[in-house]
């Protein structure tokens, strides 16, 4: 989630580093709070007399800067798209209407009108009958020319047959007609010929005849997996947690998450939605900001061509919040090159307004006990920020970021709650002083800032998508090639609790912005439920991952492949079957046996007792051909199938041996892969 570096803001952070003296970088050290620290920052004429329109101007990445709504490039759009349709084009006219969509100025109600009635043309050819109705509706309520509307109508009523919607079709051919009374523009002969033909419909319909309704609906466009519920009972005080979790804290490992009971692989035992999330800059026009879900049939922004949205919802949403204040700063933050962290740091701010903050200020240094609320910035405030433990050079880099986002929420609109309704002028961009008349907000939301974007460095999460290759004509399986890619980042704040494992017990993938966590393994009661952070034993050294959780999330890992140093994938040995100790006392030991033991009773080297490995190996002889099946319902794309196949398997293997062998990690992997499937993906 790093910064990219052909941004802007390296500059900024590199000359103010050069500039500031070493009495001014002691009295910044000695500072001892966050709102001391911006608040002093932002007061030094280095950074308040800092001119970045120059840097802006050049930036080459980030795309271009100032956007705005263009009437003239919305035609040139439009123009595509009938050219388009000319050629029987109906994907590409539904690209280029879309495209022209996202830069027609508001204002212009009756172009916009006809374009979603253009497009709803493309998307009935598309055989995309919902999405043909719901452009329809938009285009009406926009006030569509009367004098065409016969011809929305028309297609509406046709729609409506192939959903087999008789009822409504028939509302929608009288329509029709009533509407060809006013199509003054249409040639005599065509009127006649529509109403005759509206007519027979009518009558057919009238008399209760059912016309075959063939909706193939091949490939649908839009692709939004369902959100997975919780089943089951949810955790009280952790209510997008199952109940079989708990969460527990120690000195050393901080919070982290148990079991209050024995969960099966399989299990879902986490969905939550974001607490804060942003689209990565570069699926802005091709994913929906707020579910980050992607869109081929976009709605735009009223007052901006920066972003687009998959339905209303997620539009009113975003609008009501945070991207009335972002519309004219997105391309800013673009060009800047921050990193996706920085962008959740001012969107966990613009998300609710200034007066929420000033309320809940006093009251931030409590711990929250109540229900944790993914919605509670109390209870965000309060996750993971190694404070104590930082030097003065990672505050003075994270003040100097909060400095320029500070700026940018100014020139927001955001401290006076009026979000502003024009493009940024390079003139704003001249000095990076904020307003005398809000250095309280600068000392209070730059607090919050300052801490969000040391919060994150710890508890965001990636959210990732699947991408698909098409399926074959006539084929409706999605099978996607495990390509999972980075969409945006978010914080999600109980699965923020987890702690993590190089063995982690459990998986986790998106359904739209929300996040779904499973076991991918048996988790006895009173075992930790453990996340992954990244590294994990089968694919990295011990030493490598411990390097790399120290160095992004200081802590030693103490995990039981690090403890025990398991071997990775490639260095396990298939010479031996870890047999668990099957003494009648509980006993830990592994019985290391070789394949070709002509023994059946063997003595554990702990407990002294007997292991009669007959036992086991005839619990295991059923794997291999689960394994087989789980894995030819995988290859078809039967996900469910194979899923429940996969977790049959790991039960077994968990009755009999004692991980880490490699075909219990085939097989994890192969569960972990179907329920990846699951979640979010776009066909390429
Ligand atoms: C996302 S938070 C996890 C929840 C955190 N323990 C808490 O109390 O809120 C990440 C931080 O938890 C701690 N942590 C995570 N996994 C750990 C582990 N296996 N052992 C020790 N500390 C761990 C580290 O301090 C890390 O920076």
């Amino acid at each position: 989630m790093s910064q990219n570096d052909s941004g802007f803001f390296r500059k900024f952070h590199e000359t103010i580093n050069e500039n500031i003296d070493d009495v001014t970088r002691n009295n910044f050290a000695n500072l001892e709070c966050n709102s001391k620290r911006v608040s002093y920052l932002c007061s030094l004429p280095v950074i308040k007399n800092y001119d970045i329109s120059g840097d802006v101007e050049k930036c080459q990445t980030g795309g271009n800067f100032p956007v705005k709504k263009d009437l003239e490039k919305a035609h040139q759009l439009k123009d595509e798209g009938n050219k388009a349709v000319q050629k029987g084009d109906w994907g590409k006219a539904l690209y280029w209407y879309s495209q022209s969509m996202l830069y027609m100025p508001t204002k212009e109600t009756d172009e916009l009108a006809i374009l979603f009635a253009n497009r709803s043309a493309a998307l009935n050819h598309l055989e995309q009958y919902e999405e043909t109705l719901a452009d329809i509706k938009r285009c009406l309520s926009l006030g569509y020319p009367r004098h065409l509307r016969y011809k929305v109508f028309e297609r509406k009523a046709r729609t409506l047959l192939v959903l087999k919607r008789n009822k409504e079709a028939i509302t929608a051919f009288q329509d029709t007609i009533t509407a060809l009374d006013e199509a003054n523009k249409l040639d005599k002969e065509k009127r006649h010929k529509m109403r005759t033909d509206a007519k027979l419909m009518l009558e057919i319909l009238n008399k209760g005849l059912v016309l075959a309704g063939n909706p193939k609906d091949p490939e649908p466009l839009r692709k939004v997996p369902p959100k997975p519920k919780l089943p089951g009972k949810h955790n009280t005080q952790y209510p997008a947690a199952s109940e079989a979790i708990q969460i527990d804290c120690d000195e050393e490992r901080g919070r982290f998450a148990t079991a209050t009971r024995d969960i099966e692989v399989g299990e879902i035992l986490l969905v939550e939605k974001p607490h804060s999330g942003v689209l990565l800059g570069e699926y802005a026009s091709t994913h929906c900001q707020h579910c980050f879900v992607k869109c081929p049939i976009p709605l735009p922004c009223p007052n901006c061509p920066n972003v687009i949205f998959c339905s209303e919802k997620c539009l009113d949403i975003a609008q009501k919040s945070y991207h009335a204040y972002e519309c004219h700063i997105l391309p800013l933050i673009w060009k800047s090159g921050c990193s996706i962290t920085c962008q959740i740091a001012l969107r966990m701010i613009t998300q609710n307004n200034k007066e929420y903050f000033t309320k809940i200020y006093s009251e931030l240094d409590t711990k929250p006990n109540g229900t944790y609320k993914t919605d509670d910035y109390k209870n965000i405030f309060h996750l993971v920020a190694h404070e104590n433990k930082r030097n003065k050079l990672d505050f003075l880099h994270r003040t100097q970021m909060t400095a320029f986002l500070l700026k940018l929420l100014e020139i927001s609109g955001y401290f006076d709650g009026k979000p502003r309704e024009k493009p940024v002028t390079m003139d704003e961009l001249k000095s990076m002083a904020v307003d005398e008349k809000d250095a309280e907000d600068v000392a209070l939301l730059g607090a919050l800032i300052l801490k969000n974007l040391q919060i994150l460095q710890f508890n965001a999460h990636e959210v990732f998508e699947l991408q698909c290759p098409r399926p074959k004509v006539g084929h409706n399986v999605i099978k996607h090639g495990g390509k999972s890619v980075f969409l945006a980042g978010a914080v999600f704040p109980t699965l923020a609790l987890f702690n993590h494992s190089c063995d982690p017990s459990v998986v986790r993938y998106f359904c739209g912005p929300n996040v779904i966590v499973r076991a991918v393994k048996n988790i006895k009661k009173g075992e930790e439920v453990s996340e992954n952070y990244g590294p994990i034993f089968t694919t990295v050294p011990k030493q490598k991952r411990q390097a790399q959780l120290k160095d992004q999330y200081w802590f030693d890992c103490n995990c039981i492949p690090c403890k025990e140093n398991w071997p990775t994938y490639e260095e396990m040995t298939e010479n031996y079957m870890r047999f668990k100790c099957d003494s009648d006392r509980p006993c830990p030991n592994v019985v290391a046996v070789p394949h070709d033991c002509k023994e059946f009773m063997v003595q554990c080297g702990l407990c002294q007792q007997y292991t009669n490995i007959l036992k086991g190996l005839k619990s295991l002889q059923d794997t291999e051909m689960l394994y087989r099946l789980g894995r030819a319902a995988m290859e078809e794309g039967k996900y469910g199938e194979a899923i429940k196949k996969f977790i049959e398997v790991l039960k077994l293997y968990d009755t009999t041996l004692s991980p880490p062998y490699r075909s219990y990690y085939d097989c994890a992997q192969d569960l972990r892969s179907c329920m990846l499937a699951t979640g979010n993906y776009s066909i390429l």
